[in-house]
């Protein structure tokens, strides 16, 4: 038997509802829950993202387009969630499998207890021979603190889990130069090695469907932070669900985006994604150097600006005089310190602060270099 693996499956709203009726497309959800049996049974380790609670609410109520103020969409997520995963729960339930819903918001990978916690949680899950089902909690999400697009929720989703693959379904089977559906042109494109070579490949309608979120851009970007984690990711066809068993295979379908790196530590992986930046460090050449080619720490030394207000280890991002990112981490002190200690040597702290403090302003263990080079 092949190497069991850990595979994250996400199926957006275009391709688990009609587009004619708003209703659910029962055919496709029946042969998603048909082919994820089918892995689990294979000893696979297999977590669903499934968007859809917005658009199936929507169609209980009869709306005819997606609401646009936050408290009609979070009412109508929450009456659309529950119908979902009863659908679900029949489905897999006839064919002896056991579900789970689990619904994250942004703060849960934000902060580092609740991450872990998170992690533990589908581990636990996973064992227990369980899909769990996962959705943004659409209810409670604030604006500032949202995922915004399930195609990033999922890409999170696989690094903290540590995935294999990520599959995005959609309603379109591959990534092509142009949207296909605005330019009959449109080239397709089978595999990705390097996501910053796609740059210069393609063009991306800035929306999706009526009914889903972000188009190919949030695809992208879910490549971008699933691929730098070490997740090979493909993108393609709802419909058929069964391409997933298809690429595992080997076959070339779909658009398959290579890793591009080993998979890094899971408290690495936790700071490259899942944080949300608070302020910027501007390096001087010798700080670069020493963090980038010498895999040391970050010195008050090498620091010639501080940018944005930010507390003691609350990640930040350093950049070039440029202001391109080299690498981000979590920072040691407080904004208004290393206003006082940027560009001193770490022996003067003690007489510029008036109390000790640690030498290094990021420590290497808590520093990544370059997590957003590939599109930068
Ligand atoms: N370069 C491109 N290649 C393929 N599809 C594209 C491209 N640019 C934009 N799109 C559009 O992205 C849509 C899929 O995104 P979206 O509607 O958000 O799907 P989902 O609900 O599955 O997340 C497709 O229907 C397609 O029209
Ligand atoms: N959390 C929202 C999904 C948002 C989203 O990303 O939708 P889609 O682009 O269809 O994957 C919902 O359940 O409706």
């Amino acid at each position: 038997m092949a190497k069991p693996l850990t595979l994250v499956v996400k199926i957006g709203t275009s391709s688990l509802t009609r587009s004619d009726t708003g209703h659910l497309a029962l055919s496709t959800l029946a042969q998603l829950v048909e082919t994820l049996s089918q892995l689990q049974r294979q000893q696979h380790r297999v977590i669903l993202v499934s968007s859809g609670a917005v658009g199936v609410g929507c169609a209980r109520l009869g709306l005819t387009e997606r609401p646009r103020t936050m408290a009609m969409k979070q009412a109508v997520a929450a009456i659309g969630q529950g119908r979902l995963m009863r659908v679900y729960d029949d489905l897999f339930t006839s064919l002896d499998q056991p579900i789970a819903q689990v619904l994250l918001t942004r703060s849960d990978l934000v902060q580092r207890s609740r991450y872990v916690n998170s992690y533990r949680t589908f581990r636990q899950l996973l064992q227990l021979g369980v899909v769990p089902i996962v959705n943004e909690n659409d209810t409670v999400a604030v604006d500032e603190l949202k995922f915004g697009d399930n195609d990033t929720l999922s890409a999170l989703v696989a690094s903290l889990v540590g995935a294999d693959w990520l599959f995005l379904l959609t309603d379109v089977d591959r990534l092509y130069s142009a949207d296909p559906r605005q330019d009959p042109e449109a080239q397709p494109i089978q595999l990705v090695q390097q996501l910053e070579q796609l740059q210069d490949q393609i063009s991306l309608g800035d929306r999706g469907s009526m009914w889903g979120t972000g188009g190919m851009m949030t695809k992208i970007e879910a490549a971008r932070i699933a691929t730098t984690a070490g997740v090979r990711m493909a993108i393609t066809e709802g419909r058929e669900p069964g391409n997933i068993l298809k690429i595992l295979q080997g076959e070339p379908v779909g658009t398959q985006f290579a890793p591009q790196s080993s998979p890094s530590n899971a408290r690495k992986r936790w700071i490259a994604h899942s944080l949300i930046p608070a302020g910027w460090l501007y390096l001087d050449g010798g700080a670069i150097a020493a963090i980038c080619q010498a895999g040391k720490s970050l010195l008050p030394a090498g620091i010639t600006e501080v940018e944005g207000e930010f507390q003691r280890q609350d990640a930040v991002l350093l950049c070039d005089s440029t202001g391109q990112e080299i690498a981000r981490g979590l920072v040691n002190y407080s904004h208004s310190e290393l206003q006082k200690i940027q560009g001193h040597r770490s022996a003067d702290i003690p007489k510029l602060l008036g109390y000790e403090g640690p030498e290094t302003v990021v420590h290497r263990d808590n520093l990544v270099l370059n997590p957003n080079a590939q599109l930068s």
